[in-house]
């Protein structure tokens, strides 16, 4: 139990059905042992990387000024710029040292969901980079995609329709997120995460990581393991909702990332979480009569929402006024 498997996706890009069993038993396997897993196989191309990746240093390498006119903390939206230690992941160590651009499903002003202030529900704001909002938006609908085909596979082992997930990831509120992480310069100043330990909230994130390394996991022993990067891969992993709705089939694994040393860190996770409305509560498939249902039903922004003080202090401090 050290090395988190890979598994090629390839065959749910193909026309032969016959090939996705044996795909999505892996997916499964690997939910259920570890809630982590690299993809290989799929369809985003290097050259899509490669230009997220150059947006994502011409962005955080702008002045401060210049990001915060986009700062997350002063819009009801959850939408734009985090500047360092604006999050807090493990509450036992400082502040996460990251920065963080973050973006959802755009919503206009005029929609009904954001004229009701719906939480989680707006308008995405993006900086004035030449280029950045089209291909950001162009990625966000591609891993909104590359998510639903995963999760359809996985309705195969879940026992469920082929189309559970897809009717609950209508306008979805998924986040497209970029992380820089800042070099820390001694080795010991180890205490100092790049993100703390911490599992994610939400169904099931995808993450592209640059070659710096530092991610771990934790395996079920309870040692942490490194998940280094792998070229052409997504790193996959389920969150709290995905365990809930699995009534605890499938895992959400906590992980960190360790500061790198002497180099900075670029990531980009995308956040895959249904409709805001969607119910939370366990899948048909997933008990019976040794197992009953484990949690209560919430819903996708109930949950998330009050996850999310957990993780921010402005948060805290809002919902306190
Ligand atoms: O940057 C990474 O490699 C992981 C980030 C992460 O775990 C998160 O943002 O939830
Ligand atoms: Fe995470």
């Amino acid at each position: 139990m050290d090395q988190l498997p890979i598994i090629d996706i390839s065959p749910l890009y193909s026309n032969d059905h016959n090939a996705w069993p044996a795909v999505a038993e892996q997916i499964d396997h690997a939910c259920r042992e570890w809630g982590f897993f690299y993809i290989k196989g799929h369809p985003i191309s290097e050259q899509r990387i490669e230009s997220l990746l150059d947006h994502a240093r011409h962005f955080f390498a702008l002045p401060t000024a210049e990001k915060l006119k986009i700062d997350i903390t002063r819009t009801i939206h959850h939408r734009g710029y985090g500047a360092i230690a604006t999050e807090q992941l493990d509450p036992d160590k400082p502040s996460d040292l990251k920065e963080t651009f973050d973006m959802g499903l755009h919503l206009p002003t005029d929609h009904p969901e954001v004229l009701a202030e719906k939480p989680l529900r707006g308008p995405n704001r993006h900086p004035a980079i030449p280029g950045w909002e089209s291909l950001m938006e162009q990625h966000y609908r591609d891993m909104q995609a590359l998510a639903q085909t995963l999760l359809r596979a996985m309705t195969l082992a879940l026992g469920i329709e082929r189309n559970f997930f897809d009717k609950r990831f209508n306008e979805p509120v998924s986040v497209l997120r970029m992380i820089h992480y800042p070099p820390r310069h001694t080795a010991s100043s180890a205490e100092q995460q790049g993100a703390g330990a911490h599992t994610d909230y939400g169904c099931i994130t995808l993450l592209y990581q640059d070659t710096a390394g530092g991610l771990q996991v934790k395996n079920v022993k309870g040692q942490w393991i490194d998940a280094p990067p792998i070229d052409g891969t997504f790193v996959v992993n389920l969150g709290d909702m995905m365990a809930r709705w699995s009534n605890d089939r499938y895992r959400s694994t906590p992980h960190r990332v360790i500061s790198p040393l002497g180099v900075d860190r670029y990531s980009m996770p995308f956040f895959a979480e249904p409709h805001p409305d969607t119910r939370i509560e366990c899948l048909p498939g997933c008990q019976d009569a040794h197992h009953p249902a484990k949690y209560p039903t919430t819903t996708c922004a109930e949950f998330l929402l009050s996850r999310f003080a957990d993780t921010y202090a402005y948060r805290r401090e809002q919902e306190a006024v």
